[in-house]
């Protein structure tokens, strides 16, 4: 039996006619972060929940810790952290009475004191549900997930509402899971937060996963830096490259640009006796790879996610 965290494949979820989920497949190695991105309803949500054990995916397998989400879920679910991204909670109770509730399904929890502290929830400690605002649900909620100290979290758009202090925190808490062997799967729009906390990310387009890696291969994989040139208005550079002026003697070269391609590009210039005086290279992000995957899906022209 493999030891990762979470297996998934072939999976495939239907809601009726649509398809949500369309035949994907991953792993989750143990005391990783892996990041699920995707525009809204790429099936993101559909995905996690079957990991969950909380939806029985339409075709396809999945083994979390090894067990059966939906079969072994009793035995499944004291070793999982699984944060909502909404609801599940009590509106009439306290922040502290939910926390405590929580931890009390745990042989070993942390703190619920010293969790809220780290959150900085101790001032609603005694404030309904209902009456948090939506920062301090998402935080209550975080501090739900990790109470009973599990082996796997789940965490669908974790910081979605926060402020950037309580972001900040919830990015520290992440990797502080990560260094005690904690394996974590979350979902994400924020593609810094992907970038900044993720071993590994799967981009999610309409159920299927378009492109796979860790946030550096697949910047490296797309292989298109930017250079941008100042010099005077009005230059024609004739460069194998796309080349655009948008702000007049702002040069922009795009492409698959080596040591090689920039020397002859910056070549051209001095040719033509150019007065160069600014030259700046920015490699791609992850960001660009996502916008670049977006624009195919959009320019494929396909919108709905039925098979
Ligand atoms: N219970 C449901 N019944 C019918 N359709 C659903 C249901 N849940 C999700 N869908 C549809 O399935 C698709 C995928 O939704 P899902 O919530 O998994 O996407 P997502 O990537 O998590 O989106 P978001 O980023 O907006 O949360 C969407 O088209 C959505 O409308």
């Amino acid at each position: 039996m493999s030891d990762d965290a979470v297996e998934v494949r072939d999976v495939v979820v239907r809601y009726g006619a649509t398809t949500a989920v369309d035949g994907v497949s991953l792993t989750v190695p143990r005391g990783r972060v892996f990041a699920l991105l995707g525009h809204n309803g790429a099936g993101k949500t559909s995905l996690l929940q079957v990991c969950e054990g909380f939806r029985a995916a339409s075709e396809g397998a999945c083994r979390v810790l090894g067990l059966d989400p939906i079969r072994d879920h009793d035995e499944l679910m004291p070793r999982l952290g699984i944060m909502l991204q909404s609801g599940g909670m009590y509106p009439w109770a306290t922040a502290s009475e939910l926390l405590h509730l929580f931890a009390s399904f745990s042989a070993n929890p942390i703190d619920p004191g010293t969790l809220m502290d780290r959150l900085g929830l101790h001032k609603t400690a005694k404030t309904r549900y209902r009456r948090l605002s939506g920062g301090e649900q998402q935080r209550l909620s975080l501090a739900v997930a990790l109470v009973g100290r599990p082996e796997l979290v789940f965490l669908d758009e974790p910081t979605a509402g926060m402020d950037t202090e309580a972001r900040h925190t919830t990015w520290q808490l992440i990797e502080e899971l990560r260094a005690d062997g904690v394996s974590v799967l979350l979902t994400t729009h924020l593609l810094d937060e992907a970038e900044r906390l993720a071993d590994d990310v799967v981009i999610m387009r309409e159920g299927r996963v378009a492109a796979t890696g860790t946030p550096a291969q697949l910047t490296a994989a797309a292989g298109i830096d930017h250079l941008e040139v100042r010099a005077e208005a009005g230059l024609k550079p004739e460069v194998p490259f796309k080349v655009t002026e948008a702000t007049p003697g702002e040069y922009t070269i795009a492409g698959t640009l080596d040591a090689a391609a920039i020397a002859s590009v910056l070549a051209w210039f001095a040719r033509e006796g150019a007065q160069v005086t600014a030259v700046n290279t920015r490699r791609r992000t992850l960001e660009d790879v996502y916008l670049a995957l977006t624009a195919e899906q959009l320019t494929t022209g396909k919108a709905g996610a039925g098979r």
